[in-house]
């Protein structure tokens, strides 16, 4: 039997199964069965380097974004709208049959867009081109689900549910588990709170489903048995994830009001070109880019050349700043001066750790080098920045 059909039979057995107190161990052990089927569903086959006929698109720019959705919903009209790079787009399904990239501009920074084709139920199992789309997913920073406004609200569910099959999770964080495997010792089971969902014997089970016989393992919240089988499996991905309701232009007012309150969501048209300002800003924000202004000694800062950290990929703080610009660089810096709304006054004398925000001016200050201005804190502050607004930007500094 393959795994699918593995997979399948204990779907079938859980929906055969009462949910009550005396079959939750049972439907407990069987989720965890599930899990790890899928677990090795994603393991490419033996003797393959794991690539296949993938979509091998090289990554470009400061950020990934990729555009996932059954057919037909908008996703190639939506490419060719925000990036201006031509995505075939027609009425019928499967237009779009590969992966197909462009960039936005946006605020000084390049973010890639992926158009990839439909996406359909059973696409985790490898319907369609699922599994590629999904894996070019996962390789993003993060997901558009694209929606047909006028269609089933319940495409949002069977994508996720398609999406959480392969390990992703949206808009979610990590559960607040701390789970530990030792050589020896047995399971040492804590919690820091009364839990409702999972107890000790629970616990054990599904850790002697995965032969774990030797952990630490600490509740930090009320968790479920799904998030403790992520835990477990610790190979998860937390994204998120942007619900774009496309072609709100064939639907009525009452509607559009309604899915635009929904939580993540974005409503747009393609077609009358509304809200597309929205989205991107939408889509900015999510991606939580934090863009860092050089300042040269003795010169203005360059605000239309950004160096571009992220939290997610690479951290935001001077050190990550420094190894951007050049890896050997960290060690020649003796102190960095910062202007921005991390700074607690301007500008402020900071060192690898500090944490960098969106739109800071940075000075580095190596060892053996002066300071612009003599030494000193009480320099001249009419030179820097204090807040750097737009308008700012366009107009060259005061020095
Ligand atoms: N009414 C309306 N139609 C739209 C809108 N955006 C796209 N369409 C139409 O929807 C159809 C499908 O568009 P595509 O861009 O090909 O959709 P897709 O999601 O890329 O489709 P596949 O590549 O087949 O998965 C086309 O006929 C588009 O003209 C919109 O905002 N409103
Ligand atoms: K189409
Ligand atoms: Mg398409």
């Amino acid at each position: 039997m393959g795994i699918i059909e593995k997979i399948k039979e204990i779907e079938a057995e859980m929906a055969r199964t009462q949910k009550n107190k005396a079959t939750e161990y049972h439907l407990g052990q069987l989720k965890a069965k599930i899990a790890k089927l899928r677990t090795q569903l994603l393991e490419p086959p033996k003797g393959s380097s794991g690539g296949g006929e993938g979509f091998e698109v090289t990554k470009f720019g400061h950020g990934r974004v990729a555009l996932i959705g059954f057919p037909s919903v908008g996703k190639s009209t939506l490419l060719t709208m925000l990036t201006g790079t031509h995505s075939e787009a027609a009425s019928y399904e499967f237009t779009t049959l590969t992966c197909i990239p462009g960039i936005i501009h946006y605020n000084d920074t390049k973010i890639q867009l992926l158009d990839l084709p439909g996406i359909i139920e059973g696409a985790s199992e490898g319907k369609g081109r699922g599994r590629q789309v999904i894996a070019v997913a996962k390789s993003s920073d993060i997901v558009l689900m694209v929606l047909d406004a006028s269609k089933s609200e319940g495409h949002r569910q069977i994508l996720t549910r398609e999406l959480e099959a392969v390990g992703l999770r949206l808009n979610k964080r990590p559960p607040q588990i701390y789970f530990k495997k030792k050589k020896t010792g047995g399971i040492s089971f804590n919690s820091t709170l009364p839990l409702t969902h999972v107890d000790e014997k629970l616990c054990y089970q599904i850790l002697h489903e995965y032969k774990i016989h030797n952990a630490e393992i600490l509740f930090r919240e009320d968790a479920t048995v799904d998030d403790l089988i992520d835990v477990i499996e610790g190979n998860r991905k937390y994204m998120k994830c942007v619900y774009v309701y496309n072609k709100i232009d064939v639907i009525g007012i009452d509607d559009v009001d309604r899915l635009a309150r929904q939580p993540n969501s974005v409503v747009i048209s393609c077609n009358l070109k509304l809200n597309l300002d929205r989205l991107l800003a939408r889509m900015w924000d999510e991606m939580g880019l934090v863009r860092v202004y050089t300042k040269p000694q003795g010169q203005q800062p360059d605000f239309s050349d950004p160096v571009v950290l992220s939290a997610d990929r690479g951290g935001c703080t001077v050190e990550d700043f420094c190894n951007h610009i050049h890896r050997s660089l960290v060690k020649d810096v003796k102190y960095v001066l910062v202007w921005g709304s991390s700074a607690r006054h301007y500008p402020q004398h900071c060192g690898l750790s500090h944490n960098l925000r969106d739109e800071d001016v940075v000075q580095i200050v190596k060892k053996k080098e002066k300071e612009e201005g003599g030494r000193g804190r009480f320099k001249s502050h009419s030179n820097a920045p204090a807040r750097i607004s737009d308008r700012e930007k366009k107009a060259p500094l005061k020095t």
